[in-house]
């Protein structure tokens, strides 16, 4: 059973997924940073010094979307972004949101966003 944050990022995303059941998301939580679940998705919201900023966040979130294959929804404004996880192919959420959450929270950390 995955118990850390640590444990969460180390891993990688499957493509054989079964959706989570509701206390197993919610134990989830709260091994990451910041997060909630808003209408069945995995959501975080991020502020930035300004749009290089954001933008090169954008960027380093599509490189690990890329490597996993596992893309969130973004919305993306002048000086923030809206992270936002699902698993299309099970139609919820997945270790796979989780995965790739606690990946993102370690790359606003090293990049020494507060
Ligand atoms: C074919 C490809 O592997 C799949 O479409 C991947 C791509 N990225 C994905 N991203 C997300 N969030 N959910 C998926 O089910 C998913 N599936």
């Amino acid at each position: 059973m995955i118990s850390s944050a640590q444990q969460l990022r180390e891993q990688h995303c499957l493509h054989s997924t079964v959706p989570l059941q509701a206390p197993e998301a919610a134990r989830l939580l709260h091994l990451l940073d910041g997060w909630a679940i808003d209408a069945g998705r995995l959501t975080r919201a991020f502020g930035f010094a300004d749009y290089y900023q954001t933008m090169s966040f954008v960027n380093a979130i599509a490189y690990i979307a890329h490597c996993e294959d596992h893309h969130p929804e973004l919305v993306v404004g002048y000086k923030n972004c809206v992270v936002r996880f699902e698993t299309h192919s099970a139609q919820g959420l997945t270790l796979n949101d989780f995965i790739c959450a606690a990946k993102t929270d370690v790359l606003v950390r090293v990049a020494g966003h507060p």
